[in-house]
């Protein structure tokens, strides 16, 4: 089992201790069923002694208190490797390249690291309680031995036909849940849909009606899939505690019948069997919760695994020594194929030459989908080249040199991001956001407080603004750009293409930019044009 494998090889703790305690507590909780056996066959000759009296107290609080540090000790180990784990995702994440996060999928991403995490959290108490009452199982056993062998032989065939049933049946309800998952996602992807796409939805009543029937149709489905796992995990406890009941009228009446020493012992034997009926309880409940922390914690492991194949090479041999800021970029050769999708053969850029150098700016200009902005992504090293050289003033960057190759570039990409704090920027860079926001006109909508910016709900032209506020707060010798202007107005493309990017060369910056603003085109040293993921001869 995974999570045993792991917890034992990552706990902080003995688990020497933990597996003493979890005896302890099954021990005393057999002591306290032998303790009221012995009383209640005292009672009959005149009533229970004070050492039994205190035999029981002294058992009950053992109980109690070695239940609570096995239920401390799971919480703290399980909540410990989560939270370990959760914390290598992250890291297999911000490691992984592009492509490799593309084939995992945002949507699997993001459940792996909230439903499958609580999920794994969720189990706790029963992993602990199940563990204990297990064992207390056993140990009842064994006193129901000591009691009578016949009685015993009997738990012991329910107990070995009720696991046997039970494991055949699993192997059905674990298909069973697979499906319901499946059901699941796809329901969370739509319900995702649904609120990105509310405008949409709002503009069009037959849209948002077909919505919201094809979300009550996924529903509908995740509702049979998951409602028909919990009838029947319910029919299965139901079944085994009914069958538990059989058993315990089995002893009673059928025992009896084979052998004629059991009429002494009947009594405290039934009670026994009895005491078993939590313990099972517990057990058959615990057991599909503990299935499916197991099975979200496979998935984990595997999604932290794919993360990292492939990607452990640069990972494990990067050097930290930052770069030097490039003088000359040169493209060798270099492409790049998206993977095949269902027979669809991916798109591919490539082979690419090209030159780029300090002081220059250079306009990368092409049709849609001609393949800018995929050699964007290869030239920032943000996916793995099929074939080709990136170097660097002579040198060829490696997959070690990869990651201070990257941290010599700021990027403003069409589908960036905005971290409302000042993320990868030195305190001492925080008062030159004052001037920059004032120049990109929005000093009158956000400041910079505490190293964050004070709003982020800016126009679509004034968030790219301030992309390119932190962009060159960032002050890196290489700028990417792409479309950056396409969402400005009149003013700010004209400031942009007149004075900001002449001052960026002026600085001695390495400009890259996608942009089909012919008008501007003379601002560039160099124009490139694309087509088919190729550059077009001439161009340059
Ligand atoms: N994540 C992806 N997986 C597979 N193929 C992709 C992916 N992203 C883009 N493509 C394919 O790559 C091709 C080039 O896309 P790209 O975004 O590079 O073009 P572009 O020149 O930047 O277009 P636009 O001007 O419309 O932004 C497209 O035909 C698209 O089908």
């Amino acid at each position: 089992m995974t999570m045993i494998r792991q917890l034992r090889s990552e706990m902080s703790s003995n688990p020497r201790w933990l597996v003493f305690l979890t005896i302890l507590s099954a021990c005393s909780t057999t002591l306290i069923l032998a303790v009221i056996n012995i009383a209640a066959a005292q009672a009959q000759s005149g009533g229970a002694g004070i050492r039994l009296v205190l035999l029981f107290l002294v058992t009950t609080a053992l109980y109690a208190a070695t239940q609570k540090a096995v239920t401390g000790i799971c919480a703290t180990e399980v909540e410990g490797l989560v939270d370990r784990l959760r914390g290598d995702v992250v890291e297999g994440i911000r490691h992984s390249d592009m492509q490799s996060l593309d084939e995992i999928g945002q949507a699997k991403a993001f459940s792996a690291l909230t439903r499958d995490c609580q999920t794994v959290s969720r189990c706790v108490p029963m992993l602990a309680v199940g563990a204990q009452d297990a064992v207390t199982l056993l140990f009842v056993a064994l006193y129901v031995a000591w009691l009578s062998l016949a009685a015993f032989g009997a738990v012991t065939l329910f107990l070995v036909l009720a696991v046997m049933l039970h494991w055949r049946r699993m192997a059905d309800l674990r298909q069973e849940t697979s499906r319901a998952e499946a059901a699941e996602m796809e329901l969370f992807d739509g319900l995702g849909g649904m609120l990105r796409g509310q405008k949409e939805i709002r503009l069009n009543e037959q849209r948002g009606l077909e919505v919201v029937g094809d979300l009550a149709e996924i529903s509908r489905r995740t509702r049979m899939a998951k409602t028909a796992i919990k009838q029947r995990w319910s029919r299965e406890f139901a079944g085994i505690q009914l069958a538990f009941y059989v058993l315990v009228g089995v002893m009673v009446f059928v025992v009896p019948m084979v052998t004629t020493t059991f009429h002494t012992e009947a009594i405290q034997a039934t009670t026994a069997a009895m005491f078993m009926i939590g313990p099972i309880g517990t057990v058959v409940q615990a057991v599909p919760i503990i299935g499916d922390a197991e099975h979200a914690l496979t998935g984990l492991y595997a999604l932290k695994e794919r993360l990292r194949g492939g990607r452990a090479a640069e990972a494990e041999s990067t050097t930290t020594a930052p770069m030097a800021p490039p003088q000359e970029i040169v493209l060798s050769d270099l492409g790049y194929r998206y993977p095949d999708d269902k027979g669809e053969s991916g798109f591919s850029v490539g082979p690419l030459n090209a030159r780029f150098r300090a002081g220059e700016i250079t306009f990368i200009t092409g049709g849609n989908g001609s393949g800018k902005s995929t050699f964007l992504r290869l030239l920032v090293g943000l996916v793995p080249a099929s074939g080709g050289t990136l170097s660097v003033d002579g040198e060829i960057v490696t997959e070690a040199r990869m990651q201070a190759y990257r941290d010599t570039i700021s990027a403003v990409f069409s589908d960036y991001h905005l971290f409302r704090p000042l993320y990868g920027i030195a305190p001492e860079a925080w008062p030159n956001a004052g001037p920059l926001l004032e120049k990109l006109g929005l000093d009158r909508k956000v400041r910079v407080e505490d190293g964050r910016f004070s709003t982020l709900a800016l126009s679509a032209g004034q968030r790219k603004r301030l992309a390119l506020v932190v962009a060159e707060l960032e002050d890196k010798p290489v700028l990417i750009l792409d479309e950056w202007a396409a969402d400005q107005d009149p003013h700010f493309r004209h400031l942009f293409y007149e004075e900001i990017l002449p001052a960026y060369r002026a600085q001695g910056k390495m400009v890259i930019c996608v942009t089909h603003d012919d008008r501007w085109f003379g601002v560039a040293d160099r124009v490139l044009a694309m087509r088919e993921g190729a550059f077009v001869e001439g161009t340059g």
